[in-house]
């Protein structure tokens, strides 16, 4: 297969995410109306941005099978819509936003136990001490790439909110799932640490030739680490494109209701300057 990637993503052979017609919402509400989304590509990152309630975790959680859909989502030849569960869980993973409470685990236990759900079938993640001994070298060196192997040991309980989202994340990373969706995986980190992950997504991304979609409310970052950006208002689809393309003071007007700059720098990248908020029949 031959595509030209996007920014800066490296080619990878694979099954590319096409989303076409995808409607979606909660029993006598419809929340996603008949949504196309971009060729999402192995090896890019991607944001979903919008406002509140716009529906972005409910499309992430339809693309993940875990409420009913209509039209089609297909990763290459494959009709992800109508899978089972399972079957949908082996392709493509989702992190909410918050993760569980009181659960009496282990930060290593609960990497564990996630990959263990994830892999029926899977020869190296199997039973037997052999194969134990393989998945706990798999869930150790996640939780070395996300920077938290000093929490191993700690009770899920006794971390701070920004540990557990760091611990969340490791646990759908450890799955090295093709589509990797991400719900606000940032909200709870300080400055480094939102650079840490973005990073991490990103090369893991480029390596693994998996494709990542991350649900972000901070558009600089989204701007600096994302390949292709869609914007989502009202369960619809306002822009997308490169973030170049799809950041605009229109879009940003249009869909946060905000007067706002961009700036191109010189060295590619985006400077997103909000100024101010804009009064309602301007916005609209
Ligand atoms: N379980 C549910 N049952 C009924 N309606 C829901 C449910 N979950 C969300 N909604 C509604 O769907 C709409 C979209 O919500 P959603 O959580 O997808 O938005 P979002 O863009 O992710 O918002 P945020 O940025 O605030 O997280 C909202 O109007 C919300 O009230």
């Amino acid at each position: 297969m031959s595509h030209t990637p996007l920014n800066g993503a490296v080619a990878h052979a694979g099954d590319a995410l096409q989303v076409r017609g995808l409607s979606t919402g909660y029993r006598d509400r419809q929340i996603i109306r008949q949504v196309d989304l971009p060729t999402f590509r192995p090896g890019e990152v991607h944001a979903l941005l919008g406002p509140n309630a716009a529906g972005k975790s409910t499309l992430m959680r339809a693309l993940a099978g875990l409420q009913p859909a209509t039209g089609s989502v297909r990763l290459g030849v494959q009709e992800l819509i109508g899978l089972s569960l399972a079957e949908h869980a082996r392709r493509v993973t989702y992190m909410p936003q918050t993760l569980p409470q009181g659960v009496a685990l282990s930060v290593l236990e609960s990497v564990l136990g996630a990959l263990r759900a994830s892999a029926t079938g899977d020869p190296a993640v199997g039973a037997g001490p052999a194969s134990h001994a393989a998945s706990e070298q798999r869930a150790v060196a996640i939780l070395e790439r996300v920077g938290i192997l000093h929490l191993a040991l700690e009770g899920l309980d006794h971390l701070s909110g920004g540990q557990r989202q760091l611990v969340s994340l490791a646990q759908s990373l450890v799955r090295e799932p093709r589509v990797l969706l991400l719900d606000e995986p940032i909200s709870a980190l300080d400055l480094q640490h939102q650079l840490r992950v973005m990073r991490l997504v990103q090369e893991l991304a480029r390596e693994r030739g998996m494709i990542a979609i991350l649900v972000l409310h901070d558009l600089q970052i989204a701007a600096r680490w994302s390949d292709g950006v869609v914007m989502l208002s009202q369960g619809a689809v306002v822009a997308m494109g490169t973030p170049a393309e799809a950041i605009t003071p229109a879009t940003l007007a249009r869909v946060y209701g905000v007067q706002a700059r961009v700036e191109h720098c010189s060295r590619g990248g985006l400077q997103i300057m909000v100024d101010d908020v804009l009064p309602a029949e301007a916005a609209a």
